[in-house]
């Protein structure tokens, strides 16, 4: 009997560029600090099959325009860089079907130097918060154009001291967990959303995302993350009309109320260890229910994204 193998998916690119975009029109500039990566589908068989190199355009060019890119279109807003560049793959390089650009963006802050609040023109400290990230994927010619445009946000570290509560939940021999009417709810949260079309302010629609989400994470009275989280994923469908999909992932880091008992010290839920492993992972989606199929929206190229 003979085997035959064949060539399966492929895709290529370069991955983790790390950008950074200054703009110095006026004394008072402005900091992009991006990590961008570019990957190209197509008929590029030839390359795996025979180590022939005629349709592939280099990951070293994918590079070099992924910076040129940051200075003509500019990096005022993730993913209208991401469309410019996946568009021009699609578009200008022949071989190329599909490209898809995942972008990470990182937070810098003003320094406040003079004290004002109103922030230095040219000096800032790296904010800790969360990272905001963005995809986009082209696909076809322009007669047959289709564009798919995700965001995210990842690592928005969140905790509330109160409001949450855990009980009634499933017991069996190994159940050992004691029910709480009150602990302390945290996580990193990591957090993707899905557009329909392109047509979006997406620096301001990032904003109200961000809003919904910690807006619902502090005000909802918890009985679960579970729960918690498909009210953040309902909160952003019903505020931003643009977003159709909204995927959380939440670990739950746990916050166990320390044992001073064993000094005479009552706690009253006021010192806890903050546990770092093993954590609950809790994931949830909200979808509205006339979404446009996905495509290959969520179809991972660095998985960092
Ligand atoms: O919000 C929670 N969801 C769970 O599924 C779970 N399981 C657990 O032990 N603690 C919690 N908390």
């Amino acid at each position: 009997m003979t085997m035959a193998i064949i060539l399966g998916d492929h895709q290529y690119g370069k991955a983790e560029n790390r950008i950074v975009r200054i703009v110095r029109d006026t004394a008072r500039h402005t900091i992009a600090d991006v990590n961008v990566s570019t990957c190209l589908r197509g008929d590029f068989d030839a390359a795996h099959l025979t180590g022939d190199q005629g349709a592939v355009l280099p990951t070293d060019t994918q590079k070099q325009t992924a910076y040129a890119y940051a200075k003509t279109i500019g990096l005022e807003s993730i993913e209208a860089y991401a469309l410019a560049l996946a568009t021009h793959f699609v578009d200008d390089v022949e071989p190329v079907r599909e490209a898809r650009v995942e972008v990470e963006r990182y937070d810098w802050t003003r320094v406040d130097a003079d004290g004002t609040g109103a922030g230095h023109d040219h000096t800032w400290v790296r904010s800790g918060q969360e990272v905001r990230t963005a995809s986009v994927t082209v696909s076809g010619t322009a007669d047959a154009r289709r564009t798919w445009v995700t965001g995210g946000l990842k690592d928005l570290v969140i905790l509330k001291s109160t409001g949450s509560e855990f009980h009634g939940f499933l017991e069996d021999e190994f159940t050992v967990l004691e029910p709480t009417h009150d602990r302390v709810m945290a996580t990193a949260l990591n957090a993707k959303w899905r557009f329909d079309g392109t047509e979006v302010d997406w620096n301001a629609t990032y904003a109200a995302i961000k809003h919904a989400l910690t807006s619902t994470f502090a005000t909802q009275h918890s009985l679960a993350l579970q729960q918690t989280l498909y009210a953040m994923g309902t909160a952003v469908l019903e505020s931003v009309p643009a977003v159709v999909e909204v995927r959380l992932s939440a670990p739950n880091k746990h916050h166990f109320e320390y044992d001073l008992g064993r000094f005479g010290i009552e706690n009253h839920g006021e010192v806890f260890h903050a546990d770092d492993r093993p954590y609950g992972l809790i994931q949830a989606s909200a979808i509205r229910d006339d979404a446009p199929d996905a495509g290959p929206a969520w179809t991972p190229y660095t998985g960092l994204v």
